[in-house]
């Protein structure tokens, strides 16, 4: 039975006990709740994560204090027409990436630079966006960029450079993609972030659908 019908493909991370999650936070945790073995009529569970566990949307309020929460931003910021661009290796993704690629960009950027579908530990190696790729991206069109590291500043970032070009183009993200296996090209997003309320952002459900299969 497959998991998806036919040309879905399914780009959320896998959510195990114990998934690693940003130096400080705490893992994500699974814990049993009511348990049929010990007489309960159901058997149940409490999960503990991070907002930034894994796949997962940042809200704006997530880097400035006065921007929008999750609830606050538009669903269909998250569905639609994307563009996966597969990055050739380095410290940041640079806007030289865009070069060669169609101008207007389609309305959504997928970016995939190599990271694995799991993280056994957390991966403090990772590309970063650089934030004139965000400021250029912008100019063609792009509203939201995706990509499978777990942020788009580095690790050790305390200004947060990239966060704040994405502030003030007004562009939204999504970290921790898993797009291992996924050819580039053009397909359609459907990103559902937990409809949480007052958040900085949440765990979401993202698969690609075979482009044009949404308006
Ligand atoms: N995925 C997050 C990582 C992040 O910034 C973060 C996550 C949890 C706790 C602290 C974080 N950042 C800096 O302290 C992000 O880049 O949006
Ligand atoms: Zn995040
Ligand atoms: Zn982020």
């Amino acid at each position: 039975m497959p998991d998806l019908p036919a040309g879905f493909l399914d780009i959320s991370r896998a959510l195990p006990h114990n998934h690693p999650n940003w130096p400080g936070d705490p893992p994500l945790t699974i814990t049993p709740g009511a348990r049929m073995a010990q007489g309960d009529s159901v058997n149940t569970g409490v999960i503990n994560t991070s907002t930034h566990t894994a796949t997962h949307v940042d809200a704006p309020w997530h880097y400035a204090d006065d921007a929008p929460t999750l609830d606050q931003v538009p669903l269909e910021r998250y569905l639609g027409a994307c563009l996966v661009v597969h990055v050739p290796p380095g410290e940041f993704v640079r806007a030289e990436v865009l070069s060669g690629l169609p101008d207007p960009l389609p309305p959504r950027l997928l970016l995939y630079t190599g990271q694995p579908a799991r993280w056994a530990t957390f991966p403090e190696d990772f590309m970063a966006v650089d934030p004139a790729f965000v400021h250029e991206a912008a100019r063609r069109g792009v509203r939201l960029i995706g990509t499978d590291s777990p942020s788009v500043d580095p690790l050790t970032s305390k200004t947060l450079d990239a966060h704040h070009a994405f502030l003030d183009t007004g562009l939204l993200i999504v970290e921790g993609l898993n797009l291992s296996g996924v050819e580039p090209g053009e397909y359609t997003l459907i990103c559902l972030p937990l409809p949480l309320s007052g958040v900085d952002g949440a765990p979401a459900r993202a698969v690609l659908l075979p482009a044009g299969l949404m308006p």
